[in-house]
């Protein structure tokens, strides 16, 4: 597709800026491990000039908007000292929260690879979250990456049709497969402790499923008033649905993924 690959390390600084002045927009997708050096694409920006956008490493909660376990709190807390320095900067930016990935999150809740009779459940079930296909999540992210509509502005991916709690997601998959899951739950107070007495970086993942399908962190705040939503923004883009993400997964499922931590 015409890309130009460069390889390199974000701590070789010439490098970086002799690169950034042959762009106009950053998009950083730096897993967690890194969130911090973004620091140093941030202090390249400044002196390369041109950036006409950037947009860090977020992807996944909106984490202005909510609090959550310790841990993952400390992950999200990386990510807000990393929006602060853009702001302080004045390196025009887009903010992306696309929620849950939602082949990844497919893959981790109802473990289609594994041909399992049993399916985990993390609290009750009924707490709805945000699962989006990372098709979608690619294609709205390079499009406002340009669009002037998104500058300086958070964007989030909350489409009404991608909204939905385990319990739906693993009927829907039943209906699909026409099979049926034992749903063995995982209690909040289990989670919690776990949060508590895994080790680092361990705990991280624990606080992320706690925070999302039993907090509700993906819906438990209002879109602001200078927030924009992926699918009203673009309306005539044909994203996937989760139902529909669920069909791929009959005839041609994605590959389990593992975040990086
Ligand atoms: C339960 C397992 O979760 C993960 O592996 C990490 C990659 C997921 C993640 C990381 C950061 C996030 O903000 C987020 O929001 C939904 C999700």
């Amino acid at each position: 597709m015409g890309a130009v690959i460069v390889k390199g390390e974000l701590k070789d600084h010439e490098e970086l800026v002799s690169v950034l002045k042959e762009v106009d927009v950053v998009i950083s997708a730096v897993a967690y491990p890194q969130v911090l050096d973004q620091l140093k694409i941030i202090e390249a920006i400044k002196v390369a000039g041109g950036i006409k956008r950037f947009l860090p490493s977020d992807f996944g909660c909106e984490e202005d908007k909510i609090s959550v376990l310790p841990p993952f709190q400390a992950f999200l807390d990386n990510k807000k000292k990393i929006r602060r320095a853009i702001e302080a900067a004045n390196i025009p930016y887009t903010f992306v929260s696309a929620n849950c990935f939602g082949a990844y999150f497919i893959n981790y809740l109802l473990r289609p690879y594994e041909q399992r009779v049993e399916i985990t459940v993390y609290g009750s079930g009924h707490t709805k979250a945000v699962l989006n296909f990372e098709e979608d999540i690619g294609i709205y992210t390079i499009k406002v990456a340009t669009d002037p509509r998104a500058c300086n502005r958070v964007l989030l991916y909350r489409p009404s049709t991608n909204i939905i709690s385990q319990l739906e997601l693993i009927s829907l998959w039943e209906k699909k497969t026409g099979r049926t899951f034992k749903k063995i739950h995982v209690s909040e107070e289990e989670i919690v402790t776990l949060s508590k007495t895994l080790p680092d970086p361990s705990n991280i993942p624990v606080s992320i499923l706690h925070s999302v399908f039993i907090k509700g962190v993906t819906m438990n705040f209002d879109i602001g008033e200078n927030d924009i939503e992926a699918s009203v923004l673009y309306p005539d883009v044909k994203f996937t649905t989760v139902d529909e993400l669920l069909d791929i997964f009959l005839y041609n499922p994605p590959k389990p993924a593992h975040a990086a931590f």
